[in-house]
């Protein structure tokens, strides 16, 4: 579902090329993954991920989402892209405080204009996954660090996305946390066949995933 070839990203300082930050990647995800990009800070990890989730571009190469080249999307291509087919999770849970877990839940929904009932149902859906049934009504400052992320992989997953984005999750969650994290994912990917791609270098989601991208200096080192 997803392919990269020879996908090249610099960063500039001024003209000059100040880091080659992705260098000749070329890679394909399959439906149904559950895939960790890894490796050493400053490998490219946050960028790749960015690239494939259409939030930066490149400089050259493809990237081929179910058949569509999204390196030759304008700016609105992309926007829609992302918000249609695309559910992204960070390691800040961007929850919006002034929202309930349900409105959180249900915001992305709400923007692409499904119904009410529709939105209603899907929130239990997902919250029994994540087990955050039970604090459908509280608001964010109301909860732990764990069920914070857990409303914000809720949100991400609500819209049924064709590919679940999860730039280090669990970076500001304990082990026990990170844990019971990563076994709801991998429960909402194998309920749903969700495709997750988490960039990671915490053990916990390195060792759940069941496919290890390893990225050195840009490169792919192994997959
Ligand atoms: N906006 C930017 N401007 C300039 N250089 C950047 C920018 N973003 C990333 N880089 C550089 O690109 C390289 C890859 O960075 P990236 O954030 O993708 O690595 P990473 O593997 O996610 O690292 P970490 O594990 O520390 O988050 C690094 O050398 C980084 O300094």
């Amino acid at each position: 579902m997803v392919e990269l070839e020879n996908v090249h990203k610099y960063f500039y300082k001024g003209t000059e090329r100040e880091v080659h930050a992705l260098d000749g990647i070329s890679l394909s995800i399959e439906e149904g993954e559950f895939s960790v990009i890894t490796g050493q800070s400053g490998c490219g990890k946050t960028t790749l991920l960015n690239v494939i989730g259409a939030l930066d571009s490149v400089n050259s190469g493809s990237i081929m989402i179910d058949g569509e080249d999204i390196t030759k999307l304008n700016q609105d291509q992309r926007a829609d892209l992302r918000l249609h087919q695309i559910g992204f999770v960070f390691q800040a849970y961007n929850l919006v405080p002034v929202l309930s877990v349900a409105e959180n839940i249900g915001f992305v929904m709400k923007l692409q204009g499904y119904g009410d009932e529709e939105i209603q149902r899907r929130i239990k859906e997902v919250a029994q996954i994540l087990e955050i049934d039970h604090k459908l009504t509280a608001m964010p400052n109301q909860l732990s660090g764990g069920q914070q992320q857990r409303v914000a992989v809720a949100r991400a997953v609500a819209t049924k996305p064709k590919l679940v984005l999860a730039d280090e999750p669990t970076a500001n969650l304990d082990s026990k946390n990170s844990q019971r994290l990563m076994e709801m994912m991998l429960n909402l990917n194998q309920i749903e066949n969700t495709t997750i791609l988490f960039a990671s270098h915490d053990e916990y989601v390195v060792e759940m995933s069941r496919r290890q991208i390893i990225l050195s200096d840009g490169h792919v080192e192994k997959m």
